[in-house]
């Protein structure tokens, strides 16, 4: 069964039409990204499946009992908020200390437990945000741009983290992320959204799509196809393990 299926969703913000029709569905598992330009809808499409935004039109079906954890895009905290790591990962619900530990550890940021939010780099914050989203053992990982204002080397290792996650804890992983070239190279499957879905499927059918192309040009299907090219050969010379992506459609 799907861990989450949308049929004709169409969401309205104010007076805006900010997603039109769209139809996804999650398998356990699969690495989906979602990209499109700002404004196109993403963050909504996330919220939307995590339930704090209202269908206009539409259906979504989430598993029963599903298990979502969420990365938001942004979470501001008062810098005269004294509030620990340990006291933000309680929030809202209290957790056991060694709960707690493992999930920053999973996260790679077992060494922050007592330090204040607010002293945290860009880094370091988005792993503590990854570890509270992992605390309650998603089936689901939800994340928005969690790379957002990291520097390269950052991002590329908090991608690292997330693969082992996703490994270790066998769950699907939807995300959004304007990292072309890494994310897509990465995910079983891409949806390319404009407020509809303007084209989805494997990584370098999208790339070579007409319609995202029009949004993002060219560009991006050259660094895939060079990322693909040593993905693959690392991964040929030291596991022989064989990186199949899904041709499946998205809905
Ligand atoms: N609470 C809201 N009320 C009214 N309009 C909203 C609200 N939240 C978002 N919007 C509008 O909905 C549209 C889609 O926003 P959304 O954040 O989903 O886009 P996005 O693709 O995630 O953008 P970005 O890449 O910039 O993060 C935007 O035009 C935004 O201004």
């Amino acid at each position: 069964m799907n861990l989450v299926e949308i049929s004709r969703l169409s969401v309205v913000l104010g007076q805006q039409t900010v997603l039109s029709n769209v139809d996804l569905s999650i398998t356990p598992g699969e690495i989906v990204t979602i990209v499109g330009p700002n404004g196109s809808g993403k963050s909504t499409l996330l919220r939307a499946i995590i339930g704090a935004v209202t269908p206009a039109h539409g259906r979504i079906t989430r598993q029963p009992g599903l298990r979502i954890g969420y990365v938001p895009q942004k979470l501001h905290i008062d810098p005269t908020l004294p509030l620990t790591v340990r006291r933000f990962l309680g929030l809202p619900t209290p957790v056991p200390e060694p709960a707690a530990q493992a999930a920053l550890t999973r996260a790679g940021a077992g060494d922050l437990m007592t330090r204040p939010m607010t002293g945290l780099s860009g880094g370091q914050f988005q792993r503590v945000l990854l570890a509270r989203a992992l605390l309650g053992d998603p089936q689901l990982l939800i994340l928005d741009e969690a790379t957002q204002g990291l520097d390269q080397p950052g991002s590329a290792a908090f991608y690292a983290t997330l693969e082992t996650v996703r490994h270790e804890l066998d769950c699907a992983v939807l995300m959004v992320s304007h990292e072309l070239h890494v994310v897509m190279a990465a995910s079983d499957r891409v949806i390319c959204l404009n407020t509809h879905v303007c084209c989805h499927g494997a990584p370098e059918h999208v790339a070579s799509a007409p319609e995202y192309r029009a949004l993002f040009g060219s560009g991006t299907h050259g660094a895939l196809a060079l990322y693909r090219h040593e993905h693959d050969h690392v991964h040929d010379e030291t596991c022989g393990h064989d990186h199949d992506h899904s041709h499946e459609p998205a809905q």
